[in-house]
């Protein structure tokens, strides 16, 4: 039994009794109503839902058109049958047009069940539809509405359905978009082939392809997108459309690079960061390999960056990293590759080299760029580096031992003095162990009391007697010997032990000094000052020596470099004028060999220049050296300086310097530096005049 419920418009109820027993008899569980009014109609349909409604054409106050309007006006499908006496056609027509679905004779109602059963099931198939609309509208206002790209395409790539986002991003509008736009013109070329041999065949073949593609937008600007690309085939089992949905990971992709960033570059520098520098050297060795090229890996480690530290603090020491930075990078061509290693270190990698002299063309220009004093807090700083190079293949074959080497030759150019380069060699590796243990005993020698100082006399050329003596460190080590300074002063300098090794030997001169004059011998003792010494608390550590000792500061001579002092004009200018008020004399060492800059010759307050012993040694009258030693002597004179010539080795040397007027002389000839214990006997010797009795 069916169930049925079913509205009765009808002013006879005999008709109504007739109507249900004909629908009872044939099956129907009937559930009915019969009404005859506008009122009561509406009263029914607010009751609940009808199935059917039978309607007679005419009642005294209600008709058939009047309840058809009503369920239209109610917006209500429900299969309605007009059961009537003869109406005519004219009014059957018109009640058809109004929306009945049919016309049955009461008196011929054989034809009532099947309109029935056919209405009925019309009425099924109307809601299905009805519900398959509402339910595609719904979900194409939500693809309207939803930002990502939505689009239906054939197999030709022709645009059957696009979203409004997708409109928006490829400049589309309703009208021109079909069914001619094709969506593969709004993808880059370089994706046609990701598109062809990957995506397609997978949504092809499988039904759908997930992956990252490229949309070109409507100002050919290329928007990364996360693309899901489905096949839907028909009945026949082919694939008929493809649909696409691309979401924009503009945002995301931006994310990733910044990330990406942080992850291989520097913070400080923004230069590459080791690990970039790694992935860098072993795309290099891969290209090498393959194009039998040259690579240099070069290994840059700042002198003395410790100083600048301490000296104008961590603000000016990144500045200062970040410019040397910047400065590396103007050096090379953009396919090499300049980043920061560590700390004061930056690594350079040299790709597609010809001959191992391409990297002397860059340590040259490298060395131009540094040439210029870098401005860090309102002082000019000049700033070396040292440099070591490995080449590819013969220094090493992978990233590994390029590396290592590069940085054996940077450990080996340190150890040299400032500004040097070196290319790696494989003895290096022995020197790099050598000076590793040396570093080890070196920090355990001044406890173990192991330095010791010689004295160097100094022969003033006016009176011929000796006025003066260099303190030269030694380094009496257990097993090595005496060690000279060449080979561990660079060391204590690089680990900042020079410092507290400074102080001890400022002190033990001091203290010597003092010895000397009680005795009756008032000589000067110069002492050399090594660039951090010159950096760290110097003047204190001065003032408070000459107090300790009660030394008259004129028996003090500090000897610094060109080059301590040219690293920060400013600071040095002052440090050189509070010693001049101590009343200390200051020399300048090496001089002729470094900057050579006449200009600060002036500017600091210096009381002597001491002419390197490299113009000494090969002296004769008509050499270069000679003309240059004869100018340093003649340039001391003009500005008032004393001149001291160092490495005289002979009685000829030292005839030169006395026919030039030179104030003294230093070196073999004079004397070797020696414990202060030999050097009284030579000083008694040549000072009888000159002791003073206490
Ligand atoms: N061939 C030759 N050489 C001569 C002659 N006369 C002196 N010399 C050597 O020349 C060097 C002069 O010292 P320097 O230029 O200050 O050069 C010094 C100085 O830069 C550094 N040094 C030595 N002692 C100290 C020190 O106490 N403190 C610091 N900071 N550096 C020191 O080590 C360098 C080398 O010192 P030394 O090996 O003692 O070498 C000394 C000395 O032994 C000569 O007639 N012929």
């Amino acid at each position: 039994m069916r169930k049925l419920r079913a509205l009765i418009i009808e002013d006879s109820e005999d008709d109504a009794t007739l109507l249900i027993h004909q629908l009872q008899r044939n099956g129907y569980r009937l559930f009915a109503k019969r009404i005859e009014t506008r009122e009561a109609m509406l009263e029914a349909l607010q009751m609940q839902h009808w199935d059917i409604v039978f309607s007679d054409y005419t009642m005294p106050c209600f008709n058939t058109l009047e309840a058809l309007a009503l369920l239209h006006e109610h917006h209500l499908d429900i299969p309605f049958i007009m059961v009537s006496g003869t109406v005519g056609e004219d009014r059957a027509v018109e009640v058809m047009k109004a929306g009945a679905h049919d016309y049955i004779m009461k008196d011929s109602l054989s034809r009532l069940i099947p309109a029935v059963e056919r209405e009925l099931r019309e009425a099924e198939s109307r809601r299905q539809r009805q519900a398959a609309d509402n339910e595609r509208i719904r979900l194409s206002s939500i693809l309207e509405a939803t930002p990502d790209l939505v689009a239906i395409t054939d197999l030709k790539g022709r645009i059957h359905y696009i979203n409004r986002a997708g409109r928006r991003w490829l400049g589309l509008d309703e009208k021109n978009r079909c069914p001619m736009t094709l969506l593969t013109d709004y993808q880059p070329f370089w994706t046609a082939a990701l598109m062809e041999n990957n995506a397609l065949p997978s949504a092809l073949a499988e039904g759908v392809w997930e992956g990252e593609m490229v949309i070109l937008d409507s100002n050919g600007s290329e928007i990364p997108v996360s693309q899901v690309i489905l096949s839907h085939r028909n009945q026949q089992n082919q694939v008929e459309f493809l649909s696409t949905i691309a979401r924009d990971i503009r945002e995301r992709k931006h994310y990733e690079q910044a990330l990406q960033h942080r992850v291989t570059h520097d913070a400080l520098t923004h230069l590459p960061n080791r690990i970039l520098l790694r992935d860098r050297l072993s795309r290099a060795l891969i290209n090498a390999e393959r194009n039998q090229h040259l690579i240099a890996v070069l290994f840059l480690d700042i002198d003395n960056f410790k100083q600048i530290n301490d000296a104008l603090g961590h603000l000016a020491g990144d500045n200062c990293l970040r410019m040397v930075g910047q400065r590396l990078a103007q050096c090379i061509r953009t396919n090499d590759t300049v980043g920061r290693y560590g700390g004061d270190e930056f690594l350079i990698i040299l790709g597609n080299l010809h001959a191992p002299a391409d990297v002397e063309i860059i340590i040259k220009k490298i060395r131009a760029a540094l040439s210029q004093p870098f401005r860090i807090n309102n002082h000019d700083v000049f700033i070396t580096l040292s440099i070591g190079a490995s080449l590819y293949p013969q220094d090493g074959g992978d990233e590994e031992n390029l590396l290592k080497s590069s940085d054996t030759a940077m450990y080996t150019a340190k150890h040299t003095g400032r500004d040097q380069f070196r290319f790696y060699a494989p003895k290096m590796k022995d020197r790099g162990r050598e000076l590793l243990a040396l570093e080890t005993d070196l920090r355990r020698a001044l406890e173990r009391e192991e330095f010791i100082l010689h004295y160097q006399p100094q022969l003033d050329l006016s009176t011929n007697q000796i006025t003066a003596v260099e303190a030269l460190v030694r380094w009496q080590h257990a097993q090595r010997g005496l060690v000279s300074p060449g080979d561990f002063i660079p060391l204590l300098e690089q680990t900042g032990l020079i410092v507290e090794v400074g102080n001890w030997i400022l002190e033990t001169a001091c203290k010597q000094a003092q010895a000397w004059w009680a005795w009756g011998y008032p000589l000067r003792i110069a002492v050399n000052c090594s660039a951090r010494q010159f950096q760290q608390h110097l003047l204190d550590t001065v003032r408070q020596l000459l107090q300790k000792y009660s030394l008259n500061p004129a028996c003090l001579e500090l000897e610094v470099t060109e080059s301590v002092v040219m690293q920060d004009v400013q600071y040095a200018t002052h440090i050189l004028q509070h010693l001049k008020v101590m009343g200390v004399t200051l020399a300048i060492d090496d001089f002729g060999t470094g900057y050579s800059s006449l200009a600060y010759l002036k500017r600091f307050p210096i009381h002597s220049l001491k002419i390197d012993h490299s113009f000494v040694h090969e002296l004769s009258d008509d050499s270069e050296d000679a003309a240059i030693a004869e100018a340093i002597v003649l340039l001391g004179h003009s500005l008032d300086l004393e001149v001291i010539a160092e490495g005289v080795e002979s009685e000829a040397q030292a005839q030169f310097f006395q026919n030039r007027q030179c104030h003294r002389i230093q070196g073999y000839w004079v004397g070797r530096p020696m414990p202060a214990e030999n050097l009284f006997p030579l000083i008694e010797a040549r000072n009888i005049k000159c002791r003073i009795e206490n």
